[in-house]
């Protein structure tokens, strides 16, 4: 077995460890994304980025991947389904065969992973980057004991934003290890925030999460009963976006949910898991969600309908059912 030189995990959205050479420091702290203006600070400082593994080249890694290589990052990927790895192969990514090879040969290793389990098993695994542990702190405390840094950072935004290097990072941990990775989340979002102990940055993200599931979820209820009483949907979107209600969320998705479409930005899936985990947290604190509880009900039965895949907007379909019954 390869001894890692870093050894990382991640909860279930994006955390990331780092034993980082001391002969590697980021001067620059790149306020906003600009690929091309990143490439030429990181070369005006004279410093190379230094080795930057990547786990899991989903909707969303693939992209913030993506960003680091053409920000000049040497850059190790891998994913579980190899075939992801090809296209950022081809921008001039390495490749690893395992996650544990890619924490081995790098400083700083990202993940972006499905869930709990995945995350689990990537990280802990046959040929896993770290080897203990099942919780956010569990792992934590891993990671220290064996001399690496470790901090959570999920992400809020969807795969448009992360695209666009607009993600917003919700960290946590180990204070010395974000500021040294700060740069790198420059260029992949648009803004931080560093929110203390771990499992503070999964409890951010769990709470917002929470709230645009039950947001969606009203949303659709909106436009359906909206078409129902005679006026046009369409029309309502464009009414919420001038209030004090509008969000970007409703005015990105009600056009394609007035047209039953649903392109996958944030699977369904993914939505319904971090309601049920909001659902969890709260029930640790005796914090009543009825809203939150209800929301999720509908996203269960919008799953048992084949919806996993489809973009969590598809939750209207359930309603639709459900006015025809
Ligand atoms: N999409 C979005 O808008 C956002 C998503 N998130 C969160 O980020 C995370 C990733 O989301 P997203 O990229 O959309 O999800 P995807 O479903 O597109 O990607 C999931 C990734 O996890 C990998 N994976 C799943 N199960 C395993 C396993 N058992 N072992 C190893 N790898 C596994 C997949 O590999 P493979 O390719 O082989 O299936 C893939 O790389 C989720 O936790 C999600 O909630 C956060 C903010 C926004
Ligand atoms: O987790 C999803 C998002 O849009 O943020």
């Amino acid at each position: 077995m390869l001894q890692p030189k870093v050894l990382l995990f991640f909860f279930y959205f994006l955390k990331f460890a780092g034993f980082l050479r001391n002969k590697i420091t980021f001067i620059l702290h790149l306020t906003k994304y600009h690929p091309s203006q990143a490439r030429a600070n990181l070369k005006a400082a004279d410093e190379l980025p230094g080795r930057i593994g990547f786990l899991g080249l989903g909707i969303m890694g693939s992209p913030m991947a993506q960003n680091l290589i053409k920000a000049g990052c040497d850059v190790t990927v891998w994913n579980r389904t190899k075939s992801k790895c090809d296209a950022l192969i081809n921008l001039g990514a390495k490749y690893k065969p395992s996650p544990e090879e890619v924490a081995a040969s790098c400083d700083v290793t990202f993940a972006m992973l499905a869930d709990p389990e995945s995350a689990i098993d990537v990280a802990c695994g046959k040929h896993g980057a770290a080897i203990d542990g099942s919780t956010s702190k569990l792992i934590n405390e891993h990671i220290k004991a064996t001399g690496a840094l470790f901090l959570e950072a999920p992400v809020s935004g969807s795969k448009k934003p992360a695209e666009d290097g607009q993600l917003i990072f919700l960290t946590a941990g180990d204070k010395s290890l974000y500021d040294t990775v700060s740069p790198f989340l420059d260029i992949m979002g648009k803004s931080r925030f560093y929110l203390g102990e771990v499992g503070n940055g999964a409890a951010m993200k769990l709470v917002v999460n929470m709230i645009m599931g039950s947001m969606m979820a009203s949303f659709s209820e909106g436009l359906l009963l909206s078409e129902k009483v005679g006026l046009d949907p369409n029309v309502l979107v464009e009414v919420v976006s001038q209030g004090a209600i509008s969000a970007p969320m409703y005015s990105l998705k009600g056009p394609s949910m007035v047209k039953s479409l649903y392109p996958t930005a944030f699977p369904l899936k993914h939505q319904q898991k971090d309601l049920r985990l909001a659902l969890e947290l709260a029930e640790s604190v005796s914090q009543s969600t009825p809203i939150a509880a209800a929301a999720n009900e509908l996203y269960k039965v919008a799953k048992s309908h084949g919806l996993n895949d489809e973009d969590f907007s598809a939750v209207i379909e359930v309603l639709k059912a459900k006015s025809k019954e």
